[in-house]
């Protein structure tokens, strides 16, 4: 079985990869042009030029209300010296829009003239000639040049084209996307599916489908197809049969024993590309088939499919529809944490952005190929080159930015600590009537420090507790932050504890049972507050980290922690109630602790900080807090003093 597995080729730069394909299609001969209504037209290319068939306006008209004259009656008016005009002979009463009366020449404003009486006005200034007029072809000369071709038609252009009596015009034919994914472990969502151990729900195919609609294509969506090579084959060969002037097959694309899409392909045409020097996106395939059809293998994973449809696929349609390639807008951001990179790929970042002081600062976002979250929650993407081993914490990149700018300004930039609260505050400011983006990201409460130190956080998590005095995250700001004014806000007092198994089936009762042969624990990471209170707790109980089993084992959040518990990978972990209970474990407390948000002082006034704070202060936010479980807000949304501890006196 192992030979017949497809070892993926000559691995090509994504740029060269295109000019191969774009060598090879011939977009002429798979799309014609066809008519459409003006009014339908918005999105779609022009195929050819369109002329004007009528001017506009038609006629010379008034652009103003008032009265119609010959500009040359009134050029000996003065002020003081009036010229006096009389109704019908001398000047007619007009409005905007109307027709200019024979022989005139001008327009008054109503405002510019005085009626001696019902029948004469007199009038101070003189007017020019075609003042206040609109001329006939003004805007539009019948048979000129409205548009040339392949011109992208915009809602304005519908406006020119109606205007000049253009009913319908000639535009490219739209191409036609036909998704096939493939998996039998990939449930087709239309059945509201329940994955199992194994099985994922299909969601490719719908990123698709919503990013080739904004790109000018029809897309067709396929249920999933299992994982046989002759019924792929039989799909692939329909579709090409069918109107779709591009296959797209989701997944199979690299080299497992059931990944048939470049076995596919190769029957139904030629492979021209496999595996571009990019990740996520690696094995994307890309070939033509015997009837000049685009033929695609996108990868399974859902951001490596965004890879491959947004610079593979994306160019290839827009050359299809001869219009140029939209281009998102790129910024300059500063990266605050260091960004290894791996040679000879283009990696492909993505970056919870803000605007902390007057600096963009980027975020970057776990790297999982298989995590379409690091989409969802990014507000832009670096693409890190080939030649470039990663970027130091402070350097800038270039980012491609998914939204406005002035969006992006809106948006918080946490770094720090995780904590399940955060996630209520998300979501509460964005409720405001001034939304506000809340982009955390979780390094532990140490990475948040670092992060304040380098001046690229707005807010940074922190729960760290000084077992010498007894108090939280003062000793570390004084430690390591002296020189940077931070004011500390509480979130919220929480629970910790030790996160079991439902009913406790080992019996843990608290830190000693964690030296248990029969105990496998799960740790978090080095810098994290929960790590540091574990210390704790095993220094006041007389015990070693070296005799907790799993002491080494690391998860970077709570909720991490817990889905190790449930999966039954550890046996305990440390954590907060909140993150039990989310996943309906149990829970053995340990201790309870503060969690602040640490805020540059000079950031107080910011509004996004007040919109914090105001929220923080509010009964009803405090009470959604409590509903979690686990919390106590008797400090929520107070300003922090050094040895408050727990505020309990
Ligand atoms: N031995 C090697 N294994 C892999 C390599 C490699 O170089 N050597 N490359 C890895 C890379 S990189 C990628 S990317 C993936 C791509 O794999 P496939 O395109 O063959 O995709 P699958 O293995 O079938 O699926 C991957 C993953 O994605 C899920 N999936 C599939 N379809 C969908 C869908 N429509 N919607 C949502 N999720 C989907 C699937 O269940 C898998 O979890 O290969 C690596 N392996
Ligand atoms: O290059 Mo594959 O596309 O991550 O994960």
């Amino acid at each position: 079985m192992g030979s017949e597995r497809t070892i993926y080729l000559q691995m090509q730069p994504i740029e060269q990869a295109l000019e191969t394909v774009q060598q090879e299609l011939r977009p002429a001969t798979l799309l014609g042009h066809e008519l459409v209504a003006t009014e339908e037209a918005v999105g779609r290319v022009t195929a050819e030029a369109v002329y004007a068939q009528y001017s506009s306006p038609t006629f010379h008209g008034a652009a103003m209300d008032g009265i119609a004259v010959r500009a040359a009656d009134t050029f000996a008016a003065r002020e003081g010296a009036p010229v006096h005009l009389e109704r019908n002979t001398g000047f007619v009463e007009v409005n905007t829009g109307n027709p200019l009366p024979d022989g005139m020449n001008a327009v008054i404003m109503v405002e510019h003239i005085d009626f001696v009486d019902s029948d004469t006005v007199a009038i101070e200034a003189p007017a020019f000639p075609w003042q206040h007029v609109r001329r006939i072809g003004e805007d539009i000369v019948a048979t000129e040049l409205l548009l040339p071709q392949n011109h992208t038609l915009t809602p304005y252009d519908t406006g020119a084209l109606l205007s000049a009596g253009i009913w319908e015009l000639a535009v490219w034919q739209q191409p036609v996307v036909e998704v096939i994914p493939t998996g039998d472990e990939v449930l087709d969502f239309r059945q509201r599916p329940e994955p199992r151990p194994g099985q994922v729900v299909e969601s490719n195919s719908q990123v698709l489908a919503g990013l080739a609609r904004q790109w000018g294509a029809e897309v067709r969506c396929q249920p999933p197809v299992a994982d046989d090579e002759s019924i792929l084959l039989q799909a692939v060969q329909d579709a090409l049969d069918g109107p779709a002037h591009v296959v797209v097959i989701g997944a199979g694309s690299s080299a497992g024993s059931k990944d048939f899409s470049r076995r596919v392909m190769e029957q139904c045409g030629r492979i021209l590309v496999h595996g571009i020097t990019a990740m996520p996106g690696k094995p994307s395939l890309l070939g033509v088939a015997a009837n000049g059809k685009l033929l695609v293998g996108a990868p399974g994973y859902p951001v490596s499919a965004v890879v491959c449809y947004e610079q593979l696929l994306q160019p290839l349609l827009a050359q299809m529809q001869h219009k140029p390639v939209n281009r998102r807008p790129v910024i300059e951001v500063e990266i605050n944490r260091k960004l290894p990179s791996k040679l000879g790929v283009d990696e492909f970042v993505r970056l919870a952005i803000g605007k902390v002081g007057d600096k963009w600062v980027g975020t970057p976002l776990a790297r999982g190929a298989g995590m379409i979250t690091t989409l969802t929650r990014a507000q832009g993407v670096a693409r890190i080159p080939t030649e470039s081993e990663g970027v130091e914490a402070g350097q800038t990149v270039r980012a491609e930015l998914f939204v406005p700018a002035e969006e992006v300004e809106r948006v918080l930039v946490a770094v720090g600590s995780h904590d399940n609260t955060l996630d209520l505050l998300a979501n509460a400011l964005q409720g405001l009537k001034h939304p506000i983006g809340l982009a955390s990201s979780h390094v532990g409460s140490m990475g948040g420090l670092t992060a304040l130190q380098n001046g690229s956080v707005h807010i940074a998590g922190a729960h760290l507790y000084d077992p010498e005095s007894g108090d939280y995250n003062f000793p570390f700001l004084q430690r390591y932050l002296a020189d940077i004014p931070v004011t500390a806000v509480n979130l919220a007092i929480r629970h910790q504890g030790l996160i079991v198994p439902r009913g406790n089936p080992k019996g843990i009762q608290g830190i000693q049972d964690l030296t248990r042969d029969d105990v496998r624990f799960i740790n978090r990471q080095r810098g994290a507050g929960t790590r540091i209170l574990l210390d704790d707790h095993l220094h006041r109980a007389g015990l070693s980290a070296r005799e907790v089993n799993g002491y080494g084992h690391e998860e970077f959040t709570h909720m991490a922690v817990a889905v190790n518990v449930l999966s039954g990978a550890a046996d305990c972990g440390m954590g907060i109630y909140a993150a039990a209970k989310a996943l309906d474990l149990d829970f053995v407390p340990l201790a309870r602790e503060r969690y602040d948000l640490l805020i540059p002082t000079a950031y107080l006034e910011d509004e996004k900080i007040r919109s914090v704070l105001d929220l923080l202060g509010k009964p009803e936010f405090q009470q959604e807090i409590e509903s979690l479980g686990g919390y106590d807000t008797h400090l929520t949304g107070q300003v922090m003093q050094p040895g408050m501890g727990l505020g309990e006196g």
